[in-house]
């Protein structure tokens, strides 16, 4: 691995990169930085979490000239989480060059985001709709870019944002150097990025696998009526740090972070139906360890980057494979292990088969996990707890009492009922669930079309929700009492 110092860097940007912990670049690192600096434009692919945002901020944040009150760089990403993390980043980059990143987004009050641009930020990190807001009011201008980049390229070029982000583009100087990341690059989207970009050096450090190598992965065959009690069973075998649910539709989310917090697990939902206010908020309390469990739609499976993520759950399998490499990829960062467990139901194993595809990787089948060793998972956490206040040493107020019981009571009863009262026993709150039919394998590989559709980018957003809405009538409703 190269160090930062063989770029050429300018000291105050070394100085950064020192204090964000980063001693040796990562493999796309070491590939793009020096070919990004000399102006060029790039395709970059490289696993998730393999530090794709510092590979465009470093050379982007170098070019950036200070004392030009311009903005000198543009980032477009697809969510507004992601927007918010990645101008976080660049300030980082840019904290003692003295280069500030702005992000805008839909959601937040407009008039803060104009008043926010009249202080001239060098880099604005947006998403395309908020952004093209701004240039219709004439409240941003784009002249002075001089680098544009599509952070999770593959997403921004589908059909749902690519009418925008032509228009965008548009608007920014033709001799601009225009720089593409992603985990995953379909060759279609490939070919339809060299339209933006002039002759862009490709760089694919994907070894063999697409994914890390790092991240553990499972997957369950299990029926649709099976799966809340299955995702249960998991998280007490598995006491995840944090984890991250992922649901197909805002409804599933919504009625599965419900059903969760019925039977005692700290969890939020997140979808884009929330206002930003809650979405901010409850991204914060994840990011804390308040909640420990996201159930999320694929609005999360880009991108961010929190530490802690130990776990993901697909209780629904994706949509495209592609999907299901960035929802996974938000564990195993940095180097750091996960796990992750994809639910398949018996019809949709077709789908699996077409994930290992892309992925070159086989998932591990495993068994259903049965009540028992939930039970057990749940008593090793409370006898792990039970030890961690033994070695922290601070119980000195209480040994007087446990003498005092220790004379009326022998030491095994006492210790018993401790972690008795430290097990989280299994808990049968009624909980209901829509079910959700199975996906069908679809002919077009990577379903450009039903993802733009999803996440209601598309035209025919309404058309196809109100479809849906009319579809889902004619689903059973599953109840959920029991826990065995
Ligand atoms: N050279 C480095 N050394 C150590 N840590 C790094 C380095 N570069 C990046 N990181 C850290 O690795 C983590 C993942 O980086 P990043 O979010 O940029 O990944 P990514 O490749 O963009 O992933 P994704 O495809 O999911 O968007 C971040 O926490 C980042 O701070
Ligand atoms: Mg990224």
């Amino acid at each position: 691995m190269a160090t930062f110092h063989e770029f050429g860097l300018e000291q105050t940007i070394l100085q950064a990169i020192s204090n964000m912990g980063f001693e040796e670049t990562t493999p796309i690192q070491e590939q793009t930085i020096p070919f990004a600096l000399q102006g060029k434009d790039i395709i970059g692919q490289a696993q998730t979490g393999t530090g794709k945002t510092a590979a465009y901020g470093i050379p982007l944040t170098a070019k950036i000239e200070r004392d030009h009150e311009q903005i000198q760089g543009l980032v477009l990403t697809p969510t507004r989480e992601l927007t918010m993390q990645v101008a976080e980043e660049l300030n980082k980059i840019g904290q003692f060059k003295k280069i500030r990143s702005l992000p805008i987004y839909g959601g937040q009050d407009i008039n803060r985001q104009i008043k926010a641009l009249k202080q001239k930020p060098h880099i604005v990190v947006a998403t395309p709709g908020r952004l093209m807001d701004h240039m219709r009011r004439k409240t941003i201008r784009l002249h002075a870019i001089q680098t544009v980049v599509l952070d999770e390229a593959d997403e921004m070029l589908n059909m749902g944002f690519i009418e925008d982000i032509e228009v965008i583009l548009q608007e920014t100087p033709k001799e601009r150097q225009t720089l593409l990341f992603s985990a995953t690059m379909p060759k279609p989207i490939q070919s339809l990025a060299q339209r933006f970009m002039i002759e862009p050096g490709l760089f694919s450090v994907r070894s063999k696998e697409i994914t890390v190598p790092n991240i553990e992965q499972h997957y369950i065959e299990v029926p649709e009526k099976q799966k809340f009690d299955t995702l249960c069973r998991l998280l007490d075998i598995q006491s995840p740090e944090l984890a991250i649910v992922f649901g197909r539709t805002k409804r599933r989310v919504d009625e599965l972070s419900e059903a969760l917090s019925k039977r005692g697990y700290g969890v939020e939902g997140i979808h884009g139906d929330l206002n930003q206010g809650k979405r901010i908020s409850i991204m914060n309390r994840f990011k804390e360890g308040v909640i420990e469990v996201l159930v999320a739609t694929d609005v999360a499976a880009r991108g961010l980057d929190i530490s802690g993520v130990t776990h993901v759950y697909n209780f629904d399998i994706p949509q495209d494979p592609e999907s299901y490499v960035h929802r996974v990829g938000r564990t195993g960062r940095a180097g750091n292990k996960g796990l992750a467990v994809t639910f398949v139901t018996p019809r949709e194993i077709g789908h699996l088969r077409i994930i290992e595809n892309l992925t070159k990787r086989k998932m591990e089948r495993k068994p259903i996990p049965t009540v028992t060793e939930a039970i057990e998972g749940q008593q090793r956490l409370a006898v792990e707890k039970l030890l961690e206040v033994v070695e922290q040493g601070q119980y000195q107020d209480y040994k007087t009492m446990a003498e005092e019981l220790l004379a009326e009571h022998d030491s095994v009863t006492l210790v018993s009922a401790a972690l008795k009262m430290l097990t989280k026993e299994p808990n049968n709150a009624r909980v209901v669930l829509t079910e959700e039919p199975p996906l069908r394998v679809k002919k077009e590989k990577w379903g450009v079309k039903s993802r733009a559709l999803r996440d209601g980018r598309g035209k025919n957003y309404r058309k196809w929700e109100n479809k849906k809405k009319w579809s889902n009538k004619k689903q059973d409703v599953i109840t959920h009492n029991s826990f065995g």
